[in-house]
């Protein structure tokens, strides 16, 4: 390949400092992305960022097979070996063990960054870098090292692949290096165009095998409709397509744009685990599902839902508020109003609670919340329901810690829309039990507060009318009043609970379980309940009760 032309070392084989076939292992990645398995995708995307300029062609295979066991079996522990595997990897001993084995060079330090490394040469290393090598010299210093005649280059390694080699010109080649034999220089001859044609279709076979795609990519590669009908899971930014015809032209509307602009920096991760796991799928919440609370539902119907349905009308002075706060004591119904605003508005509902964001995601709480932002811009209309608010957005104090500041800074920058126009239809509901515990900033953004009381007398005899109107049971309606009556101070989640409770006194009186039928369970009965007044007790002290009343008398909204 390369001629010596009589020169005792200085030529570099080529096939040493091709460490990387970057080519290659970008297509299989592309290829890994066409097969819908998001494990594998995200680990190759992974290590494909992280090391692109660190590997060998040794590792590189190890990624490669690796890719295609995690993509044979995704649940195979050995991602995480992978990963750690790949972390222990020095890309300095790699660049060092590429480079040629000249007697008069050294190699003085490493330097600068990880990737670079002080060389320190008698001979030009311009003519062992020549064009078609692949490192190039970032920039050259005058040595400090008294071992060093000449100059000291620094390399950063840049691994691409040479396509068609060239010899060296000897003119430019370097006198007086002893090159020791296993660096010695590849004799092969100077290639000829049929010898480059077969290294190029030998190339391309290479990619062609690591580019191979199975009957179903290959479907869908010539059919993307084919898509809906093979049931293929989601990449994190894409789009769902329904499979019912006709369905899709609906969801255009609804669905962010694949690629969409606002989600250009934010980590595909979070976007996956934000579709997921923080946008709320469950069953439409109606106004009717709510107990009482008459006062709160008629400020929200006429501050939040209504603009959110007809942005036109509410602006200038009715332009609605950006957020608003729940508040009142724990399992009154704040989380259900949120998902019934989203529900009345076709709104999507993310539901995320604020203590996670310092705790589940340490360290990432900002850029969290960053992503949540992003994503319900991309599904307005949206509503963003904050739970435990107080967490976030509680009183600066000088032991605040640093990341639950950045946290807090980066919610009200994004709480401000400051990135984005004014007629975003983007609704933040904040949650909390603690109202107190709010500072100013957050207290004056959720201009709307609305306190959320335990349930009145009627609002307890409703939440057990419609519980009990889905099981089999012999109460009256007089019966229901009694046990509305005897729950006095129970939150709806309390009487949830003691419905929940009353409900399993028929199957405790059974004797065998195993044996009979469903039918054969006797209907709940007063009794069941009275024995359940007894085990469920409620949540909520009376003293907490008197905190929320006066905190609703100075900052609530008025009746
Ligand atoms: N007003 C209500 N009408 C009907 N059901 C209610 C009502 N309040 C509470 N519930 C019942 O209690 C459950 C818990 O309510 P929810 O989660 O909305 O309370 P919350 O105020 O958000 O509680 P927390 O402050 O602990 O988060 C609901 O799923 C519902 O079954």
């Amino acid at each position: 390949m390369y001629q010596s032309q009589g020169m005792s070392c200085n030529t570099l084989n080529l096939e040493n400092i091709t460490l990387l076939d970057k080519f290659s292992l970008q297509e299989y990645k592309e290829s890994l992305s066409k097969s819908s398995n998001i494990t594998s995708n995200l680990l190759s995307k992974e290590v494909w960022d992280k090391n692109t300029n660190n590997l060998d062609e040794r590792t590189m295979n190890y990624i490669l097979s690796a890719s295609k066991e995690v993509l044979k079996n995704p649940n195979n522990d050995i991602s995480n070996t992978w990963k750690s595997d790949l972390s222990n990897i020095d890309p300095l001993r790699i660049f060092q063990s590429s480079l040629p084995n000249c007697d008069k060079c050294t190699y003085i330090e490493t330097n600068t960054t990880s990737t670079s490394i002080g060389i320190s040469c008698q001979c030009d290393y311009n003519q062992h870098y020549n064009d078609n090598t692949s490192l190039k010299p970032l920039h050259r210093e005058s040595s400090q090292d008294s071992r060093s005649c000449g100059e000291r280059l620094l390399f950063k390694p840049t691994f691409t692949r040479p396509r068609v080699k060239r010899p060296i010109d000897a003119s430019k080649s370097v006198p007086n290096c002893n090159r020791p034999s296993e660096m010695d220089v590849d004799l092969k001859p100077v290639p000829t165009d049929e010898a480059a044609d077969d290294e190029e279709r030998a190339h391309k076979s290479n990619v062609a095998k690591i580019t191979f795609k199975t009957a179903k990519e290959a479907l869908l590669s010539s059919n993307p409709a084919a898509r809906r009908t093979l049931g293929a899971s989601r990449k994190a930014q894409a789009k769902f397509i329904s499979p019912m015809l006709g369905a899709q032209e609906k969801q255009e509307l609804a669905e962010p744009a694949v690629g969409d602009d606002r989600l250009r920096n934010i980590d595909p991760k979070m976007i996956e685990l934000i579709e997921n796991e923080i946008i709320d799928k469950g069953t439409p919440v109606g106004w009717e599902d709510i107990a009482g609370l008459e006062h709160a539902k008629s400020v929200i119907q006429e501050a939040v839902v209504w603009p959110l349905l007809r942005p036109d009308i509410f602006t200038g002075l009715r332009r609605p508020p950006r957020g608003i706060l729940l508040f009142g004591p724990p399992g009154t119904g704040k989380t259900l109003i949120g998902k019934c605003i989203a529900s009345q508005c076709k709104a999507t509902f993310f539901s995320i609670s604020a203590s996670s964001l310092t705790s589940k995601w340490i360290g990432d709480g900002e850029k969290m919340v960053r992503a949540l932002f992003a994503v319900a811009r991309c599904h307005q209309p949206a509503v963003v329901f904050m739970d435990e608010i107080d967490s976030l957005l509680s009183a600066r104090g000088d032991s605040e810690h640093e990341a639950s500041r950045r946290i807090k800074t980066e919610f009200l920058v994004q709480f401000d829309g400051t990135n984005t126009g004014e007629d975003e239809r983007l609704l933040v509901v904040g949650a909390t039990n603690r109202p107190q515990e709010l500072d100013d900033a957050a207290r004056r953004r959720l201009v709307k507060r609305l306190y959320i009381p335990l349930p009145g007398l009627e609002a307890r005899h409703q939440i057990i009318y419609n519980l009990l109107s889905r099981e089999r049971h012999s109460l009256s309606s007089n019966d229901m009043r009694l046990v509305s009556e005897q729950c006095e101070g129970y939150s709806g989640a309390d009487v949830r609970s003691l419905c929940a409770e009353a409900a399993m006194g028929p199957v405790r009186a059974l004797t065998d379980i195993t044996s009979i039928s469903a039918s054969q369970v006797r209907p709940v009965n007063v009794q069941d309940f009275q024995s359940a007044l007894q085990r469920v007790r409620p949540s909520v002290s009376q003293d907490d009760l008197g905190q929320y009343v006066k905190w609703n008398e100075t900052y609530g909204h008025g009746a």
